[in-house]
């Protein structure tokens, strides 16, 4: 057995806590994971100028279109039997569903780059800024169109980068002990470890 351990002083402040930037982005994420598209799980988070989150969304169905009857396929006989002209876009859906009253010199922090109809709205909603971790479609003319557009709006869009690239949310931490000398040989770390 790997045996593996970590110390913690409980009487200095955390080092390994979240940036701004990794939170908003996970929170992102975690959105996504809200997503029944089969192919790819989008999230956005909308942040205004104090850091406070105003609008979280993922891709889905409209409301009151139900996503057991409206096609989540990518391709099929017929157009209308795919999900692109249904499906709502992340970023669309955090613009709409925000808690505030406009995200007027907010950031969206967004899993994939804006296509070019998210690109418009963002810019018509007053959104400054746009924080994206994948660009896999920069080929794609509607990533194009949504640069050119951004450019000539004077959006700045920047490419977060992650320093690590997972961020474990483990619900039994809360139940982990902490003594001022404690280390802590945690089960699922050991299994995890043995896994590999
Ligand atoms: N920036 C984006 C890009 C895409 N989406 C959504 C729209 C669809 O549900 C899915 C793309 O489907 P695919 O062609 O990859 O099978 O992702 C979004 O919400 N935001
Ligand atoms: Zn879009």
């Amino acid at each position: 057995m790997v045996k593996t351990f970590f110390h913690r002083d409980i009487n200095k402040k955390r080092e390994d806590f979240l940036s701004w930037t990794e939170y908003f982005m996970a929170t992102a994420f975690l959105a996504a994971k809200r997503s029944k598209d089969p192919c790819s799980q989008v999230g956005a988070c909308i942040v205004n100028e104090d850091k406070k989150i105003v609008g979280v969304g993922y891709n889905g169905m409209p409301t009151g279109c139900s996503d057991d009857q409206f096609p989540w396929s990518k391709t099929a006989e017929s157009e209308l039997d795919t999900k692109y002209f249904y499906v709502c876009h992340a970023e669309m859906n955090a613009i709409v569903n925000r808690n505030s009253a406009d995200v007027k010199n907010c950031t969206i922090y967004v899993a994939l780059f804006p296509c070019n109809e998210c690109a418009k709205i963002i810019i018509q909603s007053g959104i400054r800024e746009v924080v994206y971790m994948s660009d896999k479609h920069a080929e794609k003319a509607a990533t194009e169109a949504a640069k050119r557009m951004f450019d000539a709006a004077g959006i700045k869009y920047w490419q977060y980068i992650p320093q690590n690239s997972k961020i474990v949310i483990d619900f039994t931490e809360i139940n982990w002990s902490k003594q001022p000398t404690d280390v802590h040989l945690h089960e699922n770390i050991i299994k995890e470890m043995e896994n590999l």
